[in-house]
């Protein structure tokens, strides 16, 4: 997967049951129009999803599972049920929560890493962080490739946005790590793809700037209050 994205850009297809969008047809035809627009990958929520979007497109696909547990904030493939679920569902990567925060059932990290790795080798892992300490722990830990995927999404992160002071956040993690870097999180126009790129990440993750209409339609709405 990794080499298949290499200097490109990665769409994110999701939408949750609360969103207007939420279909698995639906995020496939998404992800036709992402291959068709240049797209090349694919991440997607769930394993019917990506199963649909496999049937539609041949792209590779970075696969998640979304769910919430009552004993921890970590909610992006959580545990190895999701890890079964993505390995059963074909995806070429599987992105998962590697912030150091409490986990399901005091689970741990490595044995995620390490149980995804076992069962099967050639599905690549990508570590969704937040900071740079999660970053450098990542990296140490075997995952093929770092996405910033949390930054700004946790309690120590909360507001911050991976464009701020001319993306900062992302220089600072391509210097410190050597695995790809992958920025993702608030990408939202062509320019920032594209100086995202020029400062080094490897690929880029957009979501909700294309494959979000109800979030899209809220920024021009907001945008003329
Ligand atoms: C924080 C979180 O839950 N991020 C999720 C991770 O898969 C998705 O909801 C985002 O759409 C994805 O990261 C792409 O980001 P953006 O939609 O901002 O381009």
């Amino acid at each position: 997967m990794l080499k298949a994205v290499k200097g490109g850009l990665i769409v994110s297809c999701q939408a949750l049951p609360d969103e207007p969008l939420h279909s698995s047809f639906i995020m496939s035809k998404m992800a036709l129009a992402a291959k068709e627009g240049g797209a090349k990958g694919i991440r997607a929520n769930t394993k019917e999803d990506i199963i649909e979007i496999k049937k539609e497109v041949n792209l590779p696909v970075i696969g998640i599972v979304k769910r919430d547990y009552a004993d921890s904030p970590v909610f992006i493939t959580a545990t190895r049920k999701e890890i079964d679920e993505l390995l059963e569902s074909g995806c070429e990567m599987i992105a998962m929560d590697a912030t150091q925060r409490n986990r399901p059932k005091n689970s741990s990290l490595a044995d995620l890493v390490s149980y995804a790795k076992e069962k099967n080798p050639s599905v690549e892992l990508m570590a969704d962080i937040a900071t740079l300490d999660d970053a450098i722990q990542a990296e140490k830990l075997g995952f093929d490739c770092i996405s910033t995927t949390l930054h700004g999404y946790t309690e120590e992160t909360s507001g911050m946005k991976l464009y701020n002071n001319d993306f900062a956040f992302l220089r600072t993690v391509l210097d410190n790590v050597e695995i790809p870097v992958i920025a993702e999180g608030n990408v939202i126009t062509p320019e920032m793809y594209k100086k995202c790129m020029e400062i080094g990440a490897y690929a880029s993750v957009v979501g909700g700037a294309i494959t979000r209409p109800r979030d899209i339609t809220k920024r021009f709405v907001g945008e003329a209050e």
